[in-house]
């Protein structure tokens, strides 16, 4: 069991000393360097034995965040609790905690089997260490390598410098297991791998994390990552949480704007479209409406009726498979949107069509919160 909560967490950076920075603000040679914000006032409840992902643009405080949780990086303010109890000045190495970063940290001097028994390793000189011990490292090993591929067995005499980025991953992974962790932390863990890798590793680790329910935090800015291994996803920008759910509730009544174009689940279509309220009626003059690519049908241009939008082919797309298409449309001659082609059509450039839509989500353009979402009955 682990639930971990952050209330009113900040943390703030200096700016490192620079003659360039000391004589920009003009007048104020000798006062205080301002601080520049990672996280400000953080709330979140990670529930226990469940994936959440934390998903955001580069910079926007991410690593910050998991750091802090991990205990690397103390909070300026606020609190990290740890099933209910105040961890926030403990130690790493006293919370139980399984990290995998980017720069794995492996010990390069000892072997994989070693580093991946390291925690074990460690003890093996002190009082604690037992026979007993010595059989549950050597099962932990036969369980971790069995879990992570055979392609661990091969490894095991062989030391981190000269593996792959790829079998280095492996090991740090495997040896976060092997310490039992209550909680996971991983922060990019597979960004220096190559394509084919990354998605075999992710699929991997989905299954292994599946099969622990540990409570896990992993941080990425890849879509397509977080969406495959998120119980729970988390937006952030700017130091902020700007929204946290499953990833449908996230999909499906993003907070704001900012949430609705940065969660982005199809790669060859944009996440939403925004119109102008007016084109959809008087009633949304002063809004901005953002209408999913798939809750958009398509009518002859002949039918007529309340929220059809006359529209005409500007583009068609296909994926080099042709597994997929989409096309963008010229909406009433003012603005552009993209829709996935409906399977057993091929439109072509200049095709009048009536664009149809199911679903509006009515954003208040000055804010750019979400203020509604309207279900439409279109009567043809
Ligand atoms: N040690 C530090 N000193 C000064 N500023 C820092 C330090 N660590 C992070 N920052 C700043 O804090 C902000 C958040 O950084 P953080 O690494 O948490 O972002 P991130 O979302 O993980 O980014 P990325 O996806 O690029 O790894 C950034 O503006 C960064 O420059």
């Amino acid at each position: 069991m682990a639930e971990i909560n952050l209330v009113h967490v900040y943390k703030y950076f200096y700016p490192s000393f620079s003659f360039k920075n000391f004589f920009r603000k003009k007048g104020a040679l000798l006062g205080p360097r301002e601080p520049h914000f990672a996280l400000t006032d953080v709330n979140l409840t990670i529930p226990d034995a469940r994936t959440t992902v934390v998903l955001g643009p580069t910079g926007c405080g991410k690593s910050t965040l998991l750091r802090i949780i991990g205990g690397l990086l103390p909070p300026d303010q606020g609190k990290v609790l740890f099933d209910g109890k105040d961890i926030t000045e403990l130690p790493p190495g006293e919370r139980r905690i399984g990290m995998v970063f980017q720069d794995y940290a492996l010990y390069p001097h000892l072997t994989v089997k070693t580093n991946i028994l390291s925690y074990f390793f460690f003890k093996k000189w002190t009082k604690q260490w037992s026979d007993e011990m010595e059989m549950e490292a050597e099962e932990k090993y036969r369980r971790t390598s069995q879990l992570l591929g055979v392609k661990l067995e091969h490894l095991s005499g062989r030391f981190p410098p000269n593996l792959s980025s790829g079998e280095k991953q492996r090991v740090a992974i495997g040896r976060c297991i092997t310490r039992d962790p209550s909680l996971f932390l991983m922060d990019e863990p597979f960004s220096h791998l190559d394509q084919p890798l990354r998605e075999e590793y992710r699929r991997q680790l989905k299954a292994l994390l599946s099969y622990f329910d540990v409570t896990t935090v992993y941080v990425t800015h890849d879509q397509h990552e977080a969406l495959l291994l998120a119980d729970r996803l988390v937006v952030m920008r700017e130091g902020k949480i700007e929204q946290a759910g499953t990833p449908e509730e996230i999909y499906q009544a993003p907070r704001n704007l900012f949430v609705a174009e940065f969660f982005h689940p199809h790669p060859f279509l944009p996440a939403i479209n925004l119109i102008p309220g007016d084109l959809m009626g008087p009633e949304y003059r002063e809004k901005v409406i953002g209408i999913r690519p798939e809750d958009f049908s398509l009518r002859s241009p002949r039918v007529a009726g309340d929220y059809i939008l006359p529209a005409q082919v500007v583009s068609v797309f296909k994926s080099p498979l042709a597994m997929e298409a989409a096309m963008r449309l010229k909406v009433k001659d003012r603005v552009f949107v993209e829709v996935p082609v409906p399977s057993g059509t091929s439109p072509s450039e200049g095709d009048e069509v009536g664009l149809v839509p199911s679903r509006m989500h009515i954003f208040d353009p000055l804010t750019g919160e979400r203020t509604a979402t309207h279900h439409l009955q279109v009567h043809l």
